[in-house]
């Protein structure tokens, strides 16, 4: 699915569609964002998911999660709001991960090649015809049911814009597989130039900071915009603005920089004196792997990758025993698991969560009520930001996800190019920018009580030749509203 909108384009948002009721509502919403179809993914599955079976939490195919087993159907599901538990006939075996084990547990059990093994499941069926990839009835069944638990932070629009009302957003957003897609070549991640001007945007009105597993020189030469904040390294290798309240004494490994167009800022690297022992981990990574076809290894500065997703899976056996061979000397190191990648890195309290709350109290926003941080990731490491804003009631994760995954996010997006829309989501953070709030309202759909609001906070602020546009739209989608002005 594709659309314009604005100066937006807009994919992926099918499942809008499949939303509607009936199809007048949906020839009404096509026509209203103008859409034009290219492709009809209704599921665009992607093979990762969550699963702790054993003592390490490994991902896992979708597949066992069934149509008969959930006994329903999701369209007779009752609505269940965010963050609520799924209702019992529709607990979907999603188990919860445990805790992180030891690095030897880990790599002992044979869940460690089990992990790697089931985060490869049968590639999409493409339907040769059209050339588009189709999911299978149980896939989409699957994933709406888990949607009631997570809904699409699009079509909850209004409810977050409810929420964020009289707020200020922070948002804390993920680089890879949320600003751009996963593909085989982690050198060719790039992000389309109609995400950067999205978030861009989405930068001027709000602080916007990028927290990656990359090295955070990678990242920000993958997003290169000056005027966001960068995490790289799990949020190991922080670069913030600098607060002048923020002491040595809270944070050691805090020291005063300059970035890269000589501005003064906050340099945190708490594992700044495990630099040595990754260079070393690196070089033996990379020599004890390179007969290994497809494998790289790929150097984050306080944290290495051994990508496989390349390697034949024959052979990924091969890989899990080399790595392990080489970090079973290093107790003060760690092994996760990520998208088709072994992950080494320091053993020290710290992770993306932290890392969120070092920022927002380097940007003088902790302990304010009235800020709302927003945090967007796809990965297993994105759930400690997920959770840190979950616990603390503090605001809420958004879980880029294409299949049905646990986590402690409270609202989802099918994938990547839906978080474009996101950029209208926050705007509504925006008082005084009512245009937007409208096209948000327009195109996610809102209900006419929430026109009504908007209607008398624009008469309120005295924007008369908005109002009679905006009345011009809603008679257009004829939504019943007028009758009701
Ligand atoms: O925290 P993130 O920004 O999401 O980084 C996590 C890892 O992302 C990258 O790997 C993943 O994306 C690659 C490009 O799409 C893909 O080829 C790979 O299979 C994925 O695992 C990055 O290359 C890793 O170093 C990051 O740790």
């Amino acid at each position: 699915m594709h659309c314009s909108f604005g100066d937006e384009k807009f994919s992926g948002s099918l499942h809008l569609m499949d939303c509607m009721h009936n199809s007048s509502d949906k020839k009404t919403l096509k026509r209203l964002l103008n859409l034009s179809v290219f492709n009809s993914s209704k599921a665009n599955l992607d093979p990762m998911d969550l699963k702790s079976n054993h003592a390490a939490p490994v991902l896992t195919d979708p597949a066992p999660i069934s149509k008969s087993r959930l006994g329903i159907h999701s369209s007779l599901l009752p609505y269940t709001p965010p963050g609520a538990a799924f209702p019992s006939a529709l607990y979907l075996t999603i188990p919860r991960k445990k805790p992180t084990p030891s690095i030897l547990d880990d790599v002992r059990s044979s869940s460690w090649l089990d992990a790697m093994k089931s985060s490869s499941p049968p590639r999409k069926k493409i339907n040769k015809e059209f050339n588009v990839e189709v999911a299978s009835d149980d896939s989409i069944v699957l994933y709406r049911s888990w949607m009631l638990k997570y809904p699409s932070a699009l079509t909850s629009f209004e409810q977050i814009t409810k929420y964020a009302k009289g707020k200020r957003i922070a948002l804390f957003l993920d680089y890879d597989g949320t600003l751009s897609p996963i593909v085989d070549d982690p050198d060719r991640a790039v992000m389309s130039a109609n995400m950067r001007s999205a978030v861009r945007n989405v930068a001027k009105y709000f602080p916007t900071a990028i927290i990656s597993g990359r090295s955070r020189d990678k990242v920000y030469e993958f997003v290169g915009l000056t005027e966001l904040y960068y995490a790289g390294s799990h949020g190991m290798d922080i670069m913030g603005p600098v607060r002048h309240s923020m002491t040595n004494d809270d944070h050691p490994n805090c020291i005063r920089s300059t970035d890269k167009q000589g501005k003064e800022v906050n340099l945190f690297q708490p594992a700044s004196e495990f630099l040595p022992m990754i260079e070393e981990i690196l070089r033996s990574l990379v020599e004890s792997t390179k007969d290994i076809e497809g494998a790289k290894v790929e150097n984050n500065k306080f944290c290495v990758s051994v990508h496989y997703r390349n390697v034949d899976e024959k052979n990924w056996a091969t890989v899990a025993q080399r790595v392990h061979d080489i970090i079973k000397d290093y107790s003060r190191l760690r092994l996760t698991h990520g998208r088709k990648v072994l992950e080494v890195r320091p053993k020290i309290d710290w992770n993306k969560g932290k890392a969120v709350e070092f920022l927002l109290e380097s940007l003088g926003l902790n302990d304010c009520d009235d800020v709302l941080p927003i945090y967007v990731g796809d990965d297993r490491t994105d759930e400690d930001a997920f959770k840190v804003l979950r616990e603390g009631n503090r605001g809420y994760g958004i879980l880029v996800s294409s299949i049905p995954k646990e986590s402690d996010a409270f609202y989802s997006l099918r994938n990547p190019s839906e978080l474009r829309g996101v950029k209208i989501v926050c705007s509504l953070g925006q008082p005084h920018d009512k245009r937007r709030q409208v096209e948000g309202a327009l195109r996610f759909r809102c209900s006419p009580g929430f026109f009504l609001e908007l209607r008398k906070e624009m008469v309120d602020e005295f924007v008369g030749d908005e109002i009679s546009q905006v009345l011009g739209e809603m008679e257009e989608v004829d939504w019943g509203l007028k009758k009701n002005l």
